[in-house]
């Protein structure tokens, strides 16, 4: 089952603009410690009336609240925080126990929102601080370099704690208050309107856990609905009809809190406690761990004031659904840093609207290469953003999100985009994507097209490895297929047969099915980034600096003919050789660089069969499910699909699917869909005026990959709707069933976006 990640998160009060002039020493180049920052997000304490006040009134100026927080952190952070008080403070832990104990003791005291994001920095400079921070004004050229060696140390040393970070530890003594995490949600959740929410988070952000880290919640509704019942003393049955009319759990917490009347009021969440709790949660596995999550939740509902519950509950859940996308999370974060800049307010429009955009940019594509916002914040916070692409670099152990590719529906198609442009042909494996990473000290580990850490999944292949790697190549990162290996024929079986290999759990001794590598990129290679170079030299750096070997590793057939016949030759071969077509890629010059998570017009797929009609298949998520007739009375006979938009976060409806499957499938898909039935559809499926209603509701969880003759406007279905049709949306027509989608989540299904495009691309319309 795929489940959301789990979120870590940090929420800050760091309002928009300073009107106190931070000495900003990055011009002059950097000479003291405390100074080398440009973009120093400030911490301010606000009393809550001033905090509700900002939120609603962003754009006025508003005053700088003086920093608050316990001298030590203020200290930690100093590299970060330009302070100018702080000179010659003789800070000790005593200080900082008595700035707590103030701090629990003084209810009336202005609310500490010290960012976590400066929490975490405080945290990694705090060894650092105590050892090495005395109040130095003047810094040679080798602290720097320290400097910057202890970050990327630091950031190492995280990326490998598996268990609670030195951060967690810190983080949960964190007091951001949980409650003004939650009335941010609620400002997001209340408008559509991207700006508005980008607007709410550039004073607090939320970070889910990068995904290859591979912490997962996704609690389903029935313990969510236990320990709910439990913390409110509510019964299950009326908890159920109240789900049933509202459709949405978090509400249904929010209101169960609501009726129900405590002597105590609770000790205040703060998020580092909600943090920590929500990751003890995801990771509790085994024997009786059910039981011990419900008391964890239950812990936490007890706790709630407000409307915590509500996101409380649907961070469980695994989902927030506030409208609040990762490229909105990105934009408000470089926003922020820009904003805090000290002289923003005086610069000309134009400056502002430049800096912002180019910030965005910068930070989208730092986030592409290293996405982890435990290492980019800290980076983000000590360095001026023009540096952060050439300090938060890619580096081996950590995924980053592949290159995608366009479809393409004919071979003219091809010649038309390249035109005179250099380009190559290789053979489009059909298997699974496999990023392989091998970090300097030789760890290795293999990445899905979802960033989902594989190694578990080929220890034939972790085995393997090192016969394919000379002594001259150390560290690198590989681009590649794996796909089912006939190893008496020596010869690469069909999908199907590498579907059925186990996704967990392999041990080597029990493997039935063979898998072989395919490597067509080359991505890092001896501690350098090769992303910006050409295609070209990127495959010869691969076929160089690695060798084939038999029946486990081979480089990516290819041609270079542009000939239109060679091309069509070359396409029928693979077939042949059990390819599902070619992949057309971009050869020479500025354009072949790799774009990490881009679907680019510099790589086209052609897929054989497709070539005169939709181009490409589809990965639609099962939202319901139609009682089968006939020989199929024990099993679904049919399914309500639909994809995924992910402006609004809703799944719409796009066709109702009753071919293709054979029926072993069927039955799988049965056993598979049983957890996820709802009584409800959930209140992000976009159903329209005249709903397909199906028997059965599930949570977005399946997800089947499925080709169709053609798309039309439907009243029916939803998908895209607004972007043909005010109130009808496209749905496809004779849609078949090819097989599941194992390898992604449901908010990786085609976005209507594509089926827009899908739609217009058809030769009629
Ligand atoms: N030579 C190759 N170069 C690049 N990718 C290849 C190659 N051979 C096989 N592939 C695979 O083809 C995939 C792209 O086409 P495919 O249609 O399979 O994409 P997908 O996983 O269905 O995703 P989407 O439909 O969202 O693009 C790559 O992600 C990779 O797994
Ligand atoms: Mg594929
Ligand atoms: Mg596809």
């Amino acid at each position: 089952m795929k489940q959301a990640k789990l979120g870590s998160f940090f929420g800050g009060g760091a309002t928009k603009a300073s009107s106190k002039p931070a000495t900003n020493s990055s011009q002059e180049g950097i000479k003291d410690p405390s100074m080398e920052v440009d973009t120093p997000l400030e911490i301010k304490g606000t009393s809550d009336a001033e905090q509700k006040r900002k939120h609603t009134d962003l754009d006025s100026d508003s005053d700088t609240e003086q920093v608050h927080m316990p001298k030590q952190k203020r200290r930690a952070t100093k590299s970060i925080i330009i302070d100018d008080d702080d000179e010659g403070d003789d800070d000790n832990d005593e200080d900082y126990k008595e700035d707590l104990d103030q701090e629990e003791q003084d209810d009336q005291h202005p609310i500490n929102i010290t960012s976590a994001v400066n929490e975490k920095i405080a945290s990694q400079e705090q060894h650092k601080v105590s050892t090495e921070l005395n109040p130095a004004t003047t810094t040679t050229t080798e602290e720097i370099v320290d400097d910057e060696l202890e970050y990327e140390q630091a950031a190492q040393e995280e990326m490998e704690q598996q268990n609670e970070t030195a951060y967690e530890k810190e983080s949960a003594k964190a007091f951001v208050p949980y409650a003004v995490l939650c009335r941010t949600f609620e400002k997001c959740e209340e408008t559509t309107k991207r700006l508005a929410i980008t607007e709410n988070l550039v004073t607090l952000f939320i970070q889910l856990c990068p995904d290859y880290e591979g912490l997962e919640l996704g609690i389903g509704e029935s313990l969510l609905m236990k320990a709910i019942a439990r913390s409110t003393g509510r019964s299950m049955k009326v908890l159920k009809d109240d789900y049933t009319t509202i459709g949405d759990l978090g509400t249904v917490a929010k209101n169960s809190k609501g009726s129900q009347r405590t002597l105590f009021k609770p000790k205040p969440l703060t998020t580092g406690h909600v943090f920590k709790t929500l990751k003890e949660i995801a990771r509790l596995s085994g024997q009786s761990s059910q039981n011990k999550k419900v008391d964890k939740i239950q812990g936490l509902l007890v706790a709630c004031q407000e409307n915590e519950a509500k996101y409380v509950i649907r961070q469980l859940e695994g989902k927030l659904r506030i409208g609040m996308a990762e490229q909105t999370v990105l934009s408000a974060l470089a926003q922020a840093s820009v904003m805090n800049k000290p002289d923003y307010e005086k610069w000309p429009q134009q400056k502002k609207e430049e800096s912002l955009a180019t910030a965005t940019d910068i930070l989208k594509s730092v986030h592409n290469q290293l996405p982890n916002y435990d290492m980019i914040v800290p980076a983000l916070l000590k360095y001026p953003i023009d540096q952060l692409l050439s300090k938060c670099t890619m580096r081996p152990g950590i995924p980053l999100k592949p290159m995608l590719a366009h479809p393409t529906k004919s071979l003219p198609e091809i010649l038309d985009r390249f035109q005179d442009q250099a380009f190559t042909c290789e053979y489009k494996y059909d298997g699974e994507r496999a990023q392989i990473h091998r970090t300097e000290d030789g760890k290795i580990s293999i990445y899905s097209r979802n960033s989902e850490d594989m190694s578990v999944r080929y220890p034939d292949i972790m085995e393997s490895i090192s016969k394919w790697i000379p002594s001259s190549t150390s560290s690198f990162i590989l681009d590649c297929e794996a796909v089912a290996w006939d190893i008496e024929k020596g010869s690469i079986l069909p999908f199907q047969i590498l579907s059925t290999r186990k996704r967990k759990d392999v041990r080597e001794d029990e493997i039935t099915v063979r898998v072989a590598i395919y490597a067509f990129d080359c991505l890092y290679l001896n501690g350098k980034s090769l992303l910006q170079e050409p295609f070209q030299e990127r495959r010869r750096l691969l076929h160089s600096s690695f060798i084939e070997t038999k029946n486990q590793f081979y480089f990516a057939e290819y041609m270079n003919s542009t000939d239109i016949s060679d091309i069509q030759t070359f396409l029928d071969v693979s077939i042949q050789n059990n390819c599902e077509g070619l992949m057309v890629k971009s050869f020479d010059g500025k354009h072949a660089t790799y774009e990490p998570s881009r679907r680019s017009r510099n790589w086209l797929k052609v897929k054989k069969d497709y070539l005169n009609g939709m181009g490409d298949s589809m990965d639609l998520v099962v939202m319901g499910a139609y009682h089968g007739r006939g020989k199929r009375t024990s099993v679904y006979g049919g399914f309500l699909l639909g994809c995924y938009d992910p402006d609004t976060e809703e799944f719409q409806t796009i066709c109702k699917i009753g071919t293709g499957f054979s029926e072993e499938i069927l039955k799988t898909l049965y056993e598979q869909l049983k957890p996820h039935i709802i009584p409800q559809p959930k209140k992000f499926y976009c159903l329209g005026d005249n709903p397909a209603t199906p028997d059965i509701w599930f949570e977005p969880s399946v997800i089947f990959e499925v080709k169709c003759a053609d798309l039309s406007i439907s009243p029916t279905y939803m998908a895209g709707v607004g972007q043909v049709n005010d109130a009808k949306g496209i749905s496809l027509r004779f849609p078949r069933f090819i097989r599941l989608r194992e390898d992604k989540e449901p908010e990786q299904a085609t976005s209507s976006g594509q089926i827009v495009e899908f739609y217009f691309a058809q030769s009629n319309i």
